[in-house]
C-alpha cells in the first residue's frame, strides 16, 4: 500500500492512547492513523523531549507526560514502554481506567504483563496483551514508521476467560495495519520467543563483546573485515540496552532453559572440532541449511 492510500473501513477506535512513543509506540501511532484504524491517537511519555518530537513529527495529535491527560476520552490504552516499566505504569493507570476500556501492550514478553499490569485492571476493563514480532535496532519516536507491522506476525495472548469482543478488536487492529495475528498462551509465547528472538540477541551481545575484548591489532581487523556475518551481529547488538535488559530480566526462566540447551549443543560442536569429526560437523550444517531454506520457501509460498 502506498503512503497516501485512503483507509478502506471506518475507524475501529475513537481515541487510542499510547504510553511510550518510542520505536514501536510511534510506529503504531503512525500506522493507526495511516490505515484509518483510530480517529485520533494521543500519547503519554515520561520524556518531554519525546513528547515534543512526536507532536513536531505529526505522529500524534497530543502528547503529554501526564497519564491522566492522555487517557481522557480514550477507548484503548496501549503500553509501549520497556517491559520493566509496566508495573509502575499499570499502578498509575488503574484508577484512571473506565469500564469498557481495552488495555493492551506491545511488550516482547507476555507473562510479565499479566503479572505486573493484571492486578491493576479494574472490573469491566479488558486486558488483552499483544506482541508485534517486528522491530529494528533503533529507538525513539524518530525511528518509527507506519509500515513496520506490514506482513509481520503479531501474537495476541488473551488471558483465560478474556472478553471475546475485546480480543476481536485487538486482533482486528493488528490485521488492519498489515499484521498476521496468532493467538497464543502467554507462557508458550515466552518459551517460543526465548529461542527465536531472545537467545539470538544474547548471542549477538556476547559475540560483539568478545570481539571488542580482543587485542588492539586484532580488533582493528575485526572492524575492517566486518562486512559479512559479524556485521549482522553488530546490528542486533546495537538494539536498545534498556529494552533488552528488561526482556532478559522478565523472561528469565525460559531464557535460562534455552541457554542451557544451546550451551550443550555448542559444546558438542566444540568437541567435534577438537576431535576432527568432519562428518558430524557437515551433517549438522546440512541440517541447518535445510532449515533456513525451509523458512525462505515457506515465506515465498
Ligand atoms: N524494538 C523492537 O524491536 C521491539 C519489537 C517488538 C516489541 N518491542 C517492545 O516494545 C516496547 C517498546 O520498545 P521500543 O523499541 O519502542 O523502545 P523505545 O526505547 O524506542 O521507546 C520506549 C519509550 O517509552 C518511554 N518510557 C520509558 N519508561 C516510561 C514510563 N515509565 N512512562 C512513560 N513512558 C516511558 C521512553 O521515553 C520511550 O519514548 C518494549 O516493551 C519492547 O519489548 C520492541
Ligand atoms: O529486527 C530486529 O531488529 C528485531 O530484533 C526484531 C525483534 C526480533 O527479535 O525479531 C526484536 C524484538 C521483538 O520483541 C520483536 C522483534
Amino acid at each position: 500500500m502506498s503512503e497516501t492510500a485512503a483507509p478502506l473501513a471506518a475507524p475501529l477506535f475513537d481515541r487510542v492512547a499510547i504510553v511510550g512513543v518510542g520505536l514501536i509506540g510511534s510506529s503504531l501511532a503512525r500506522a493507526l492513523t495511516h490505515y484509518g484504524v483510530a480517529r485520533q491517537v494521543v500519547c503519554a511519555d515520561r520524556s518531554p523531549e519525546h513528547c515534543a518530537k512526536a507532536v513536531e513529527l505529526g505522529i500524534v495529535e497530543r502528547a503529554t507526560t501526564d497519564l491522566a491527560e492522555a487517557l481522557e476520552g480514550a477507548d484503548v490504552v496501549v503500553l509501549a514502554t520497556p517491559v520493566g516499566a509496566f508495573a509502575e505504569v499499570g499502578e498509575q493507570l488503574g484508577p484512571l481506567l473506565r469500564p469498557g476500556m481495552i488495555v493492551t501492550d506491545v511488550g516482547s514478553v507476555k507473562q510479565a504483563v499479566l503479572r505486573d499490569v493484571g492486578p491493576h485492571i479494574p472490573d469491566g476493563v479488558h486486558l488483552i496483551p499483544g506482541h508485534p514480532v517486528a522491530g529494528t535496532e533503533h529507538s525513539g519516536p524518530e525511528a518509527g514508521f507506519a509500515t513496520l507491522f506490514q506482513g509481520r506476525w503479531c501474537i495476541v495472548t488473551p488471558p483465560p476467560g478474556a472478553n471475546e469482543g475485546a480480543v476481536d478488536k485487538v486482533v482486528t487492529m493488528w490485521r488492519r495495519i498489515g499484521s498476521t495475528v496468532e493467538l497464543m498462551d502467554a507462557n508458550h509465547h515466552d518459551r517460543v520467543l526465548a529461542i527465536t528472538s531472545h537467545l539470538p540477541h544474547l548471542i549477538a551481545y556476547t559475540i560483539v563483546g568478545t570481539a571488542s575484548d580482543l587485542e588492539d591489532d586484532t580488533k582493528s581487523e575485526v572492524i575492517k573485515f566486518s562486512a559479512g556475518g559479524f556485521r549482522d551481529f553488530t546490528r542486533i547488538a546495537a538494539s536498545d540496552p534498556v529494552m533488552w535488559r528488561d526482556v532478559f530480566l522478565n523472561n528469565r526462566e525460559a531464557v535460562l532453559e534455552i541457554l542451557q540447551r544451546f550451551t550443550e549443543d555448542l559444546t558438542a560442536l566444540q568437541r567435534a572440532i577438537r576431535w576432527g569429526e568432519g562428518e558430524q560437523l557437515q551433517d549438522h550444517f546440512t541440517k541447518t541449511r535445510a532449515i533456513r531454506r525451509g523458512i525462505i520457501d515457506a515465506k515465498q509460498a
